[in-house]
This record gives C-alpha cells, structure tokens and sequence, in this order.
C-alpha cells in the first residue's frame, strides 16, 4: 500500500529548534497504459519541458523527476513511465507498483484499442493491491490530432465516472496552455501533474505535532496527517 500514509519521526533529544529540516517528500507517481499512447512523452514533457524529439518503446521502467514548489513546500514528484509492451513489462512489473502514490492512466484519443484496454489496465492495479484510496486520473492523449479522433469525450467522461477519476485530455506535443482557450484539448500537461501533487499534499499535509501533556517531554514529532481516504476529487485549476 502507498507509503505516504507512513509516519515521519524525529524523536529523542532534539528540541524543535535543533530539528533538521524535514527532508523532501517524494510523491511517487505511475503511468500506465497501452504501448505507444505517449507515456514517455507525457512524463517528459513535464519533467524537461518539452516533446521528446525521439522516443523507443520503453523497456521495464524510466524515471523521470521534478522538484516543485507546492505552497511553500519542496515536493519531488517522481514519475515512473511504465512499459507499455507486455514483453517488456514481465520482469518490472512488481517493482512499479510499491510504494505508489497515484496513478495516472493514459490512454491515446486516435486509437479506441487503447481506450478499450483501460479496464485491463485498472484490473492490474486491483491485482497489485492499489485499492479506491490511491488517487487515480484518466488522461487521453494526442488531442492535436483532431482529425484522427477515435475516442470522443463524452465516451471518456462516462468511463471516468464510473470509476470516479477526473478525466483530462490533452497533447504532450501541442504547446497548450489557457491561452489556447477552454477547450479540454487545452488541459495542459503541466497542470494535470500538478493537480494530482496538490491533491497528494491535501491528503497528507506535513504536520507538527506533540506528544500528550503528561508524557511531554523534550521530544517533537514531526508527522504526516492520517489520510483522508477521499475519492472522487477533481480539478480545480484547468
Ligand atoms: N501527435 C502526437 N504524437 C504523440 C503525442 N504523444 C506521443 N506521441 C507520439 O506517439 C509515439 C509513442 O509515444 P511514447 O511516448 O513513446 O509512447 P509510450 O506510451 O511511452 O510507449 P511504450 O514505451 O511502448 O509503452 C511517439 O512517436 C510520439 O512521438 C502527442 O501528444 N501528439
């Protein structure tokens, strides 16, 4: 299960103004979904800031992270970009799903074979142990090719419904951004990643507690919030 609902304890002598900065949260975030529907770049258009010029199917697992600053407080979000093609997914496949904190599940909008494999997709992730209290999104990609559209939105949001994920469409290729309008195809890569961070530190604000009155002592626990377990969340800022 996510580890992010772990305590983190300094405790013994220090005082808290001897206390050492807590250290850097790590929201571990995996994407998941068909070979080919634009995983690699999604996860690089957020991590370098742009469209990879290049990409090859990916083997086993990437990492890419990016330290963000969420209302004061350094966050590093890392992304693991899964293999999409089963043969290269066999030997990773454990590795991806400890420790995990959300989900992203990608699906491309010119290509209804993906889509279609969503439910096998969530299926794993139930396998794997990640239940309903791991926040999870629905992203369709490649929305710059308007003309090759195989997936509407209509069909996406139902499916997003029904599994109470905020469904965003966008295009790790297209610059995108407000000023592009209030289309859906606007919803920016940047935001989408940024939306599931914030949601991840709601859940587990950084806390500073103390020990109850009678065993007070010179002891400060530093701790994390129980989680809230809440679902069906949405975003905010796109
Ligand atoms: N037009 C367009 N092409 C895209 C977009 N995102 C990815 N692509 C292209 O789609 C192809 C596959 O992209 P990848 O990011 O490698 O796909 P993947 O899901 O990581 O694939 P695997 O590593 O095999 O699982 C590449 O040729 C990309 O250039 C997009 O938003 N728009």
């Amino acid at each position: 299960m996510a580890g992010i609902g772990s305590s983190l304890e300094f405790s013994g002598s220090l005082t808290s103004s001897s206390l050492p900065p807590p250290r850097t949260r790590i929201f571990k975030i995996i994407v998941i979904g068909d070979s080919g529907v634009g995983k690699t770049c999604l996860t690089y258009r957020f991590c370098a800031g742009k469209f990879p010029e290049k990409t090859e199917a990916t083997i086993g697992v990437d990492f890419r992270e990016r330290l963000v600053d969420i209302d004061g407080e350094k966050i590093k979000i890392q992304l693991w970009d899964t293999a999409g093609q089963e043969r290269f997914r066999k030997s990773m496949v454990q590795h991806y799903y400890r420790n995990v904190h959300a989900i992203v599940f990608v699906y491309d909008v010119t290509n209804a074979a993906s889509f279609r494999s969503l439910p096998a997709w969530i299926e794993e992730c139930q396998q794997h142990a990640l239940g309903s209290e791991v926040p999870r999104i629905l992203v369709g990609n490649k929305c710059d090719l308007r003309d090759s559209l195989q997936v509407s939105t209509d069909t996406a949001q139902q499916f997003a419904d029904s599994h109470s994920m905020p469904l965003f469409e966008t295009s790790a290729k297209s610059p995108g951004g407000p000023e592009e309008g209030t289309h859906r195809d606007s919803d920016h890569v940047e935001a989408i990643f940024m939306t599931v961070a914030h949601k991840l530190k709601s859940q587990k604000p950084l806390i500073l507690s103390q020990p109850p009155a009678e065993s007070r002592g010179p002891t400060v626990n530093l701790s994390r919030a129980r989680d809230e377990g809440g679902r069906g969340w949405s975003c905010s800022s796109c």
